[in-house]
């Protein structure tokens, strides 16, 4: 049987909301969305020692891991503890944030972080709804659309580490997961929360994973209004929203007052291949100092690495915005993969990346711009914050986020097909 949470109404005190997300800019961009409504949301880096001021104060916290490329018994593990940390501070639904184009393999990670926390949390039905529309991605007869493209017609079948080459999510779904899977259609959805409701009971599966359609805002919200029915639901930040603004406590002008990132320096960062990023990596290396980070010249030895460092110093003294990418297009890509191996060149960049910021935040830059998930799990682990405050979107989903502690650092970090052509730029010069 689907499992109740307490209906919706006055509001908690104390953190309410517990996110678990796969990646660190999956978890700001569902942090801003949830902001958006009016929440105060702290977001954490990895699952804290002990107890933090800031989390007390929130109604949402997220817990940013990097599980969405691991191996799924370590998504899982992981994933389970900062479950069990959230519940320690009193939230009342999980939720699951994975990428609204579904990043997965079939050996996870999805469908194992999701059974496995449904499972810890005595979950009945979860939601499976990564729609996100106002980044493009629209769920209908469980197919995921991006923008006007079927998932698997998209840029997404050529990423680096997770490519998708099913659009049925039901399909992907099943290869991860042993749990049933069942659907709602968008003309239930479209008959509001209790029409939703009524089909998830009628399911004969006491544990079902339910893809949800939607392609509205307005779809999230009804199915914001199920999942708080229940104790765990899932997707990306669209549902998480539609979760939030259901829950109907937020404070409105908090969510037009939200912190700056601090003055300085600032720096471009990007280890994204993906299609929005390729072009706005063209468009800033045509006006701005660049360099290219070459995973084959990083697994040569050190040099490369002094020669970026030294690159962006240089150009940070003339008071110019550096940026260093590797990011490079599906051709080029698979010839480093195949030279070098995916995996390793997946960490010959990620390190390099951060080795670079932990150099130039010491150095004094207070601003980072980095495009790529992983590659900004990259930058984080470098830095080291607990936990960032969420500040001004500077595009949908990517908000400035600012360090907790004595001085902090403003970090952007860009899920790789987020913002338009000009992002960086006006990351860049934002005042
Ligand atoms: N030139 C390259 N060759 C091989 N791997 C790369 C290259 N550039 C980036 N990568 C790796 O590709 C992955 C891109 O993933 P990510 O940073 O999450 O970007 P996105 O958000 O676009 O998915 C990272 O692991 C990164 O280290
Ligand atoms: O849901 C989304 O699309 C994003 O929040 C996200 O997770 C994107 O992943 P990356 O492109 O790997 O940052």
């Amino acid at each position: 049987m689907p499992s109740s949470d307490p209906a919706p109404g006055s509001r908690p005190r104390g953190p309410w909301l517990g996110i678990v997300a796969d990646d660190v800019t999956g978890a700001t961009d569902v942090a801003a969305y949830v902001t958006r409504t009016g929440e105060s949301v702290v977001q954490l880096f990895g699952v804290p020692e002990g107890s933090l001021p800031e989390v007390a104060d929130a109604d949402c916290v997220v817990v940013a891991l990097k599980t969405r490329s691991i191996a799924a018994a370590d998504a899982v593990e992981q994933s389970l503890a900062a479950t069990r940390w959230l519940e320690s501070v009193g939230v009342e639904h999980v939720y699951v944030k994975y990428c609204s184009t579904f990043d997965s393999t079939p050996a996870g990670n999805i469908g194992p972080v999701v059974d496995a926390i449904a499972e810890h949390r005595g979950a009945g039905a979860v939601l499976v709804a990564p729609a996100a529309p106002e980044n493009g991605r629209t769920v209908y007869r469980s197919r995921l659309f991006v923008h006007d493209q079927l998932l698997a017609e998209s840029p997404m079948r050529d990423h680096p580490l997770n490519p998708m080459r099913e659009s049925d999510l039901r399909v992907v779904l099943a290869e991860q997961s042993d749990v049933p899977i069942a659907a709602v259609v968008l003309p239930e959805v479209l008959q509001g929360p209790e029409i939703v409701q009524r089909a998830i009971d009628a399911l004969a599966d006491p544990r079902v994973n339910v893809v949800a359609d939607a392609v509205t805002e307005a779809d999230l919200g009804v199915l914001g209004q199920v999942a708080l029915r229940h104790r765990v639901s899932s997707g990306s930040a669209g549902l998480a929203a539609g979760i939030a603004a259901s829950a109907g406590h937020g404070d409105v002008a908090r969510a037009s007052a939200l912190p700056e990132p601090p003055a300085g320096p600032v720096v471009v960062l990007s280890g994204s291949c993906s299609s929005a990023t390729r072009a706005q990596v063209e468009r800033f290396a045509a006006e701005h100092p660049s360099f290219v980070l070459d995973p084959v010249a990083l697994d040569a030895g050190p040099e490369h690495l002094m020669v970026a460092l030294a690159f962006v110093e240089e150009a940070l003294a003339a008071g110019e915005v550096p940026l260093v990418y590797s990011t490079t297009d599906p051709a080029a890509l698979v010839g480093v993969q195949e030279r070098l191996g995916v995996e390793h060149a997946a960490s010959l960049v990620e390190a390099a990346v951060g080795a670079l910021v932990g150099r130039l935040v010491e150095g004094g830059v207070r601003r980072v711009v980095v495009a790529g998930g992983e590659t900004s799990g990259a930058v984080v682990a470098a830095l080291g914050p607990a936990g960032v405050r969420i500040g001004v979107e500077v595009a949908p989903g990517v908000p400035w986020t600012i360090t907790l502690g004595d001085e902090p650092v403003g970090l952007l970090l860009k899920s790789g097909n987020f913002g338009g052509p000009d992002f960086f730029e006006q990351a860049a010069s934002w005042t």
